[in-house]
């Protein structure tokens, strides 16, 4: 039996990000990738520094993943985003460029090929051909190592990558997931030093289907060779998902923990996040974390707040650490009932001291999103990238004549408490979690949102919801900003603030003193 032992730590690409107009692709006397740079965004301010800081990947073109090679620290829709939100009233938007290499610490990747010579990777553009990617320079350098573990586990232990057309084989994904959180090294060494979270999405119904015997094979393989006692710690944990569907969902409804921590942890936002690998986790943590820094801000002390779309709750639950909504209240809606665990989990390391209340609900946000947001001052909405459902813009568009409505409707009946008979909300009161036994204080139970937070992985989208919020008059926006999540395509997370009401008018003339 041949063992592989990973005795070198993968180095960190070094490459240029220099100020130059000629495209350097092979530069000679290579410095450290920039950690983070935000750029204060006028369309002449990107012609005068035409920073060129390019991808050097040797996919590039036949991986799906990134579409453009050069200037990573600026794609060409920040420009148009500009320009968006200048027309919008909102002048100063800024670009946090954040890391631009080895800034994926979560990947989704399938497994084809054969088991003397399998292919980790992404699907060829509009097929189903899955292109190999040992060396992605998106990935945190990590994955690539357990990646190139994975690969030589699956040769040793004769695991068959999943066969799509036949239907057959074990191996149909993988899925990566860094932590960069150890608190037993200085905080500057953690990024680098991060473990992988292994999910390996098996081809049968459970542990007793035929087969599983090589599944533990490769588990013990990956634990040996990458585990605490091997000579290069790189793999925190191997999970399963049982996965036999046809279709092409990644994956089943069975998981299970094979080996390692069970729990994985993140800091980010200022708290301690648990992610379960069922849960949607953000693939770039620092970039991530950057947003939430500066969505923080734009929170008011002691305000309530609902998280739409909030997956494991990390945004509410970062604004309840920070921004001390003390007394009033939290609420996170979730349609994925996997996310509640790591809710859970995360709450518990919650320091003591916050006494908000704070609830989890395992609901539909599309369904009756007005009992979401009644009693809160802020609104955060952080769609998947089709953006927000057609009920939800509905409401937030008749957000000031709905309020009137409901303030006029609890005065009359004089808070006398209907009996709820909605299944839907009977059934995600079943499924929520309450933390905290206070009941929240709110001066006006029945008052709407004055400030709407919507964060945007989807720029076309993001403008159509935009524009549908700003036409009604409801909504003005304040502020903006993006950030590159996504280095080396086009796809860039947007931080846009709205208030009530429509844009005041911006006169120069200073406003006059009241008497
Ligand atoms: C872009 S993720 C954001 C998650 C979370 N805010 C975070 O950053 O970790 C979008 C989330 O919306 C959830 N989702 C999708 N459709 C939904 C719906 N109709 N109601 C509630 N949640 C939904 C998804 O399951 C996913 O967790």
């Amino acid at each position: 039996m041949s063992l592989f032992l990973v005795s070198a730590r993968p180095s960190f690409p070094l490459f240029t990000c220099h100020a130059s107009t000629a495209l350097s692709p092979h530069p000679s006397s290579p410095s450290p990738p920039p950690s983070s740079q935000t750029l204060s965004l006028t369309p002449s301010s990107s012609v005068q520094s035409p920073l060129t800081c390019a991808l050097h990947c040797p996919h590039f073109q036949s991986c799906s993943g990134c579409t453009h090679e050069f200037n990573l620290h600026h794609p060409i829709v920040v420009d148009e985003a500009t320009n968006f939100f200048k027309k919008y009233g909102v002048s100063d938007f800024t670009f946090d460029s954040c890391k631009l290499w080895g800034w994926r610490c979560r990947a989704k990747l399938a497994v084809r090929g054969s088991s003397s010579d399998p292919l980790i990777g992404l699907y060829e553009e509009g097929t189903h051909n899955v292109v190999d990617i040992p060396d992605c320079k998106a990935h945190h350098p990590n994955i690539n190592a357990a990646v190139d573990l994975l690969k030589r586990g699956i040769s040793e232990v004769e695991v068959q990558p999943y066969d799509e057309d036949e239907g057959t084989g074990d191996l149909r994904y993988v899925q990566m997931a860094v932590t960069t959180y150890n608190t037993s090294l200085p905080a500057a060494e953690r990024y680098k030093n991060g473990k992988v979270q292994v999910t390996l999405v098996w081809n049968s119904r459970n542990e007793k289907s035929a087969g599983s015997d090589k599944l533990n094979a490769l588990t013990n393989f990956l634990w040996r060779n990458g585990g605490p006692r091997s000579n290069f710690h790189l793999i925190h944990s191997v999970w399963t998902n049982f996965q036999t569907s046809t279709n092409n969902v990644i994956f089943g409804n069975r998981w299970r923990h094979l080996l390692g921590e069970r729990d994985f942890w993140e800091h980010v936002g200022g708290i301690d996040v648990s992610l379960a690998p069922s849960s949607f986790g953000q693939a770039n943590t620092r970039a991530f974390n950057i947003l939430l820094r500066k969505l923080q801000k734009y929170v008011p002390y002691g305000a309530s707040v609902v998280d739409l779309y909030a997956g494991a709750g990390v945004i509410g639950l970062s604004l309840a650490a920070t921004r001390k909504c003390r007394q009033r209240s939290v609420k996170c809606i979730e349609i994925n009932k996997e996310s509640k665990l790591s809710f859970e989990k995360t709450v518990e390391r919650l320091p003591a001291t916050i006494e908000s209340s704070i609830t989890w609900h395992n609901a539909d946000a599309s369904r009756e999103p007005l009992s979401w947001l009644v009693g809160s001052d802020v609104i955060v909405i952080d769609p998947p990238r089709k953006g927000l459902d057609a009920s939800l813009i509905d409401i937030l568009q008749n957000i000031s004549s709905i309020e009137r409505k409901v303030m006029s409707s609890s005065e009359s009946s004089n808070s006398r408490a209907k009996e709820e008979k909605r299944p839907w909300v009977l059934r995600s009161k079943e499924a929520s979690v309450q933390i905290g036994s206070k009941t929240p204080l709110e001066n006006s139970p029945q008052s709407l949102p004055q400030t709407l937070i919507y964060i945007s992985c989807g720029w076309e989208r993001f403008k159509e919801d935009c524009k549908a919020l700003l036409s009604s008059k409801a909504w003005h926006l304040e502020k903006a900003h993006g950030f590159n999540f996504f280095p080396g395509t086009q796809s860039i997370e947007v931080l846009a603030v709205f208030k009530r009401g429509p844009q005041k008018e911006k006169s120069g003339k200073k406003k006059k003193k009241r008497l």
